[in-house]
């Protein structure tokens, strides 16, 4: 579909082999991204990996956060982090069930992902500081993801969670083999290995509610062919996966909520099966992936393990 945002041409694509010929076959000639006014607000003036054009200071960005953040190796030695952080998520929860009050998910869950990336980026633990104030900080991500108008980093940690928690509250991850009790123990990344159901509600849940529903923007470097239609120079580009992962063509009863679909299935998260690209593709696709999949395993673990949830007067 093309459309016109004044004299800005927007090619949005909604099938997945209009998305892996974008992905894959053209992926250089349209791995920019366009410099729109939002973007270089929030990323001051598009110094930030994430909406940075494509060149030489995009290229060392994604050298050194490979390196210093996201490799195997980084990401095991940040393990006692994630998992400290789940613990005091679990605390923090422990003490509205102690008395039967209600909770709000989204502020605990965020302070489990926000405090989990700023303790592995900064080395540092934001609650330490008093000049934080944890409200404005939840605010002001809100406000710039608003108006960015794409989701991802903190934002679907904390909505998803939510989702997930009551879609599959009651299910039991385990803990008839474990006990009741958190007093004595704790949930470790080693655990994550046994649940495998949890990963298919993950996958099947990144189907019906992609953080990201349109990827983020791209922009062509060149004029490409894709599906036999002509993309000029500077158009800027949308992948739909929100309408990927709905098409009937793709996936039986896609509208069902049904993670079995993925049971004995090769799908995974790493943008080679174009049907579904919750971290995108290409040389633009999410650097964070190993990272976001764990805290969200992780987080989604723990409260399901440890707490029975319901929502307010039982709605
Ligand atoms: C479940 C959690 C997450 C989801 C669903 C997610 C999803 C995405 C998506 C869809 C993109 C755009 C890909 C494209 O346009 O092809 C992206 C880009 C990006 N993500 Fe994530 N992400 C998550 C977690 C994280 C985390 C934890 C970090 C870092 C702490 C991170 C860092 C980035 C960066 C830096 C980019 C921009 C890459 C570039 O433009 O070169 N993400 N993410």
């Amino acid at each position: 579909m093309l459309l016109r945002f004044g004299v800005v041409p927007m090619a949005v694509f909604s099938s997945k082999e209009a998305a892996k010929e974008v992905l894959k076959t053209h992926d250089l000639e349209t791995c920019t991204r366009p410099k729109l006014v939002a973007n270089g607000l929030f990323s001051r003036n598009f110094k930030d990996i994430g909406f940075t054009q494509y060149g030489e200071d995009w290229r060392e960005m994604k050298k050194l956060v490979g390196l210093e953040l996201f490799s195997p190796k980084k990401h095991k030695s940040f393990r006692s982090i994630r998992e400290d952080e789940g613990d005091l998520l679990v605390k923090k929860i422990s003490k509205s069930a102690q008395t039967q009050t209600l909770i709000d998910l989204r502020k605990s869950f965020f302070s489990f992902t926000a405090g989990t990336i700023f303790r592995i980026a900064f080395g540092q633990n934001f609650r330490e500081y008093s000049f934080i104030d944890m409200e404005k900080l939840e605010e002001l991500v809100l406000e710039a993801e608003t108006n960015v108008c794409i989701l991802a980093l903190t934002d679907f940690l904390p909505t998803g969670f939510g989702w997930l928690v009551d879609r599959i509250s009651g299910c039991s991850f385990g803990r008839s083999e474990r006990g009741n009790s958190h007093d004595d123990m704790r949930i470790t990344e080693e655990d994550l290995q046994k649940v495998e159901y949890l990963n298919l509600v993950i996958k099947e849940t990144f189907i019906l509610h992609p953080s990201s529903p349109l990827l983020l923007p791209r922009e062509t470097m060149s004029g490409i062919e894709i599906q036999g239609y002509h993309i000029p120079k500077n158009t800027h580009i949308k992948i739909n996966t929100y309408t990927i992962g709905r098409d009937p063509k793709v996936w039986t009863n896609p509208d069902e909520f049904y993670p079995e679909r993925f049971s004995n299935s090769s799908i995974s998260y790493k943008g080679q099966h174009y049907e579904f690209l919750p971290f995108g593709a290409g040389r633009r696709s999410c650097p964070g992936m190993n990272l976001g999949i764990t805290i969200l395993e992780l987080g989604l673990l723990n409260v399901l393990y440890f707490f029975d949830w319901s929502l307010p007067n039982g709605n």
